[in-house]
């Protein structure tokens, strides 16, 4: 009876042998056990913890934030090149002297002079105090006349109070520092200026901590500039305000497998880069403070190409 009980609470490791053994004497009976029990529990939950690190280190790696350009440093040139994403395949064949071969990233703080970015935040504070978005996000399109106004858009060239608002020179100086960007871009990524076109949109930033209100508000999300504009090919940045002095928050961060890189704004940097998935990125959030900007995109097909904005009567 003793036995058949025993036998009944049988758990796995047990062989038959063992079974057997169950009739001998106590002290016979431990030494008679074949093997080593396999614990899968133990097994198990090594495992668990195991994966658990793996993961930690994985996303501790991918949000690192190494920083490319801080605010604090004036760099005449920073590149890095980036192996180009498949998403040029196709335009290649039709733009070969302009479409990027070579793709990567350039910080530029030395080609626009700190005249020049007065004169540009000064056209910007000027255009941008005619509207404005009810959200964090506003934006003033010089060459289409596109202004947010609300939780919409305008047009700033047939808005009554802002038609004596610019002067000829607000928009040669505007052109003088798009021309040193776009030769700056050419050069760099060597490729013929001439085959390289001013695209839309082209335009000056501003930004606040004000909560959104609309999809136009909410700049944070990454995103690839080539599949949100597509005529997009190179993309540039000119900073107007400086991180932490103007403004907290609004770094741009390159999104890389390995670890994020950052570009803090600062007064005059140009940040350019390859407009395609190579160069996955967003911009953080403004916590504090108003941060300026102008984005200068280009295009390697004349059919997107724009002109440069003209004084309007
Ligand atoms: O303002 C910036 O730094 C970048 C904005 C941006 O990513 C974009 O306009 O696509
Ligand atoms: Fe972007």
């Amino acid at each position: 009876m003793a036995a058949k009980q025993r036998s009944s609470r049988k758990s796995p490791g047990i062989t038959k042998q063992t079974l057997k053994a169950d009739s001998q004497p106590n002290s016979e009976r431990e030494t008679i056990q074949l093997g080593p029990r396999i614990d899968w529990r133990r097994i198990f939950t090594r495992l668990l913890m195991i994966i658990g690190i793996m993961i930690v280190v994985y996303f501790s790696k991918a949000n690192k934030m190494v920083p490319f350009a801080t605010q604090k440093e004036e760099i005449s040139k920073r590149s890095v090149e980036i192996g180009c994403s498949k998403d040029y395949a196709e335009e290649l064949k039709h733009f070969p002297g302009c479409t990027p071969r070579k793709c990567g990233r350039v910080v530029l703080d030395t080609l626009v002079s700190p005249s020049e970015v007065a004169a540009l935040l000064n056209i910007a504070e000027r255009g941008l105090s005619m509207g404005g978005s009810t959200g964090g996000a506003s934006i003033l399109d010089l060459h289409s006349g596109a202004l947010s106004h609300g939780n919409a858009f305008v047009n700033i060239y047939k808005l009554e109070e802002a038609k004596t608002l610019f002067t000829i020179q607000d928009f040669k100086i505007y052109s003088y520092v798009k021309n040193k960007i776009h030769h700056a871009i050419a050069d760099h990524f060597g490729i013929n200026r001439n085959e390289l076109y001013l695209t839309h949109p082209t335009f000056f930033s501003r930004i606040t901590p004000a909560p959104p209100q609309t999809i136009h508000d909410e700049y944070w999300h990454p995103h690839v500039d080539k599949e949100t504009y597509e005529s997009f090919h190179y993309t540039s940045l000119l900073y107007l305000t400086d991180y932490r002095y103007h403004f907290d928050g609004g770094r741009f961060i390159f999104i890389d497998k390995d670890s994020n890189k950052t570009v803090e704004p600062r007064a005059g940097r140009v940040s350019a880069f390859t407009s395609g998935s190579e160069n996955l990125h967003y911009v953080e959030r403004v916590t504090n403070g108003t941060r300026y900007a102008i984005t200068v995109s280009f295009t390697c097909d004349q059919r997107h190409a724009i002109n440069d904005p003209m004084l309007r009567k």
